[in-house]
């Protein structure tokens, strides 16, 4: 689905991505961790062909960036952003943020079909959220917001669904809530990659890990073999202990921190 080869990227004289290849294929699900500023988001942004490599190859779908119409492959990539959410109007209704999702531009402008409204509905329903869809996207929640973007995003029935940090600032409560959602994209026909800074968000959806570190790929394959507590202290340079219950793991800072 998304093959990325030798993709080194450098501003000035700072090399952001240093010979990072990455393979992802159709039914695996990926989470890419890595301290702040590794280039984690930076990776994404060429997943989705926002920004180009200095060197190396993307391919998405079969489609070599660069040679290929960008705009066309993105409609089958949602990507949650953590800035997607300013996009909006907080005065919009709920159901209709997410009904927008199905179109290439964020409003629109004329009367929405009513299939796509249904549409809308139906996802919103799905979600538990089918109460809120004629509230206004502002007076939700942010865990419901962010709810509202993945809507949002399956409504173009995206076949690559990238999402930046989207747990990010939510409360336990919340963050599980939004967990549950990610989660249960295993029913789809759909290729996850995740960035998250909490080893605890790779629920059992994910099938592999990508380490970053300062712009390299420190490791990278399926989650057993590469999440485990020398692989992470060595990323985060931090003593930890690493269980997996639940199908998901959770680390312990040991000493040091
Ligand atoms: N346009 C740019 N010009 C110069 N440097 C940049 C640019 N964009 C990002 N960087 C730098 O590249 C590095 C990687 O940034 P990136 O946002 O990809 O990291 P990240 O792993 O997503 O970080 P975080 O976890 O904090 O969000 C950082 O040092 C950042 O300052």
């Amino acid at each position: 689905m998304i093959s990325m080869q030798h993709i080194t990227l450098q501003r000035e004289n700072d090399i952001i991505l240093n010979d990072v290849s990455l393979e992802i294929k159709s039914g695996e699900n990926w989470a890419i961790l890595g301290r702040n500023g590794s280039g984690k988001t930076t990776l994404l942004e060429m997943m989705t062909g926002y920004l180009f490599p200095s060197r190396g190859r993307v391919e998405v779908m079969g489609n070599v960036y660069g040679q290929c119409d960008i705009r066309e492959i993105r409609k089958s990539i949602g990507y949650i952003s953590p800035s997607l959410l300013d996009r909006f109007a907080m005065t919009d209704p709920v159901w209709e943020v997410v009904a927008t999702g199905a179109y290439a531009y964020l409003r629109f402008y004329e009367t929405i079909p009513q299939e796509v409204k249904e549409d809308a509905y139906r996802l919103l329903e799905e979600m538990n959220m089918a109460r809120l869809a004629e509230h206004t996207l502002g007076t939700l929640s942010q865990g419901e917001r962010k709810k509202v973007l993945l809507a949002r995003c399956l409504m173009g029935n995206p076949k690559i669904l990238i999402m930046d940090e989207p747990c990010a600032g939510l409360d336990l409560f919340e963050r599980e809530k939004m967990l549950i959602e990610v989660d249960r994209l295993r029913q789809r026909d759909i290729t996850v990659v995740y960035v998250t800074h909490h080893v605890e968000e790779i629920v059992p959806l994910f099938t592999h890990v990508a380490l970053i570190k300062d712009g390299r790929l420190a490791g990278a394959g399926p989650k057993e073999q590469v999440l485990n507590k020398e692989m992470i202290m060595r990323t985060y340079e931090i003593p930890v202990e690493l269980e997996w219950d639940g199908g998901r793991p959770w680390i312990k800072v040991t000493s040091g921190g």
